[in-house]
């Protein structure tokens, strides 16, 4: 049996009377990368703060490397497991450049003091530049972080959070407000880290979502729907019928 990065069993989310989350059952493979899409509501952003612990279960579990106990871990605790996240708007020091804000997320809290004494350790000054690469800001590394685009932010955030070693990332939405070919290039980074780490994308641009996903989990109510290829799910009646007889397309 393959092992599981993340496993969520008879998850359940209620917000007084509401329930946010009904029982959900999930779980994806090391090294998977996963996309879940769901109507407006489904739940989506509550999975991830409910993996993050930002959230608490009402009941069920969520098992993070087979760990059932985080429950019992704040936040924090739970990112040093090796759980980052990826909001949907960047959160990246703007005054800084993306060298410095990349040497400031590897290996914390130690970093923030070499880099803002110069001392940054070789070692991380070659993670620094090799990330730059992969996100594509190697030519913009000593600019300023605000004068970059929406979506160059975006791949900053990404890499910072790259830099502190996941073993799983969760990202949401990553491609609102950018530009098709911002999109684009958003995918093929996604596609380019999920060959070394465990991703979770929340989406909504199908059209992006069949650019990444070969395996897509569709939220409805509080629980898994269905899942499947982009192919299988967008034609299953099911997925059809929840976004309201249009296309996923519309959505
Ligand atoms: N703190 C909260 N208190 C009460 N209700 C909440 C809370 N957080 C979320 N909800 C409700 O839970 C439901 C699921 O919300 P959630 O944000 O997880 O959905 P979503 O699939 O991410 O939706 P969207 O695509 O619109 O972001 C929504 O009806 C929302 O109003």
């Amino acid at each position: 049996m393959s092992e599981k990065i993340l496993a969520t069993e008879n998850l359940t989310v209620s917000f007084g009377g509401f329930t946010a989350l009904n029982q959900l059952n999930f779980s994806m493979d090391v090294g998977e990368l996963r996309v879940v899409i769901g109507p407006n509501g489904a739940g989506k952003t509550t999975f991830l703060d409910v993996i993050t612990g930002k959230v608490r279960p009402t009941s069920g579990h969520v098992a993070f490397k087979g760990n059932r106990n985080l429950r019992k871990l704040s936040e924090h605790q739970i990112a040093r497991l090796g759980i980052g996240r990826k909001f949907q708007t960047p959160r990246v020091y703007l005054n800084l450049t993306p060298r410095e804000n990349l040497q400031l997320s590897c290996d914390r809290p130690k970093a923030v003091f070499a880099s803002l004494f110069g001392t940054a350790s070789q070692a991380s000054q070659r993670t620094v530049a090799g990330l730059l690469e992969t996100i594509g800001l190697d030519k913009k590394a000593d600019k300023a972080a605000h004068l970059l685009s929406h979506g160059e932010k975006q791949w900053l955030e990404i890499g910072m959070l790259v830099a502190q070693s996941p073993d799983l990332l969760l990202v949401d939405e990553p491609v609102a407000g950018l530009t098709d070919e911002e999109t684009e290039l958003t995918g093929k980074l996604l596609l380019n880290l999920a060959e070394s780490h465990s991703i979770v994308v929340i989406e909504h641009d199908m059209e992006f979502v069949r650019q990444i996903a070969s395996q897509v989990t569709v939220l409805h109510q509080g629980t898994v729907l269905c899942e499947g290829t982009m192919d299988e799910i967008q034609t299953d009646p099911r997925v059809i019928e929840v976004y309201l007889g249009e296309t996923p397309e519309d959505e």
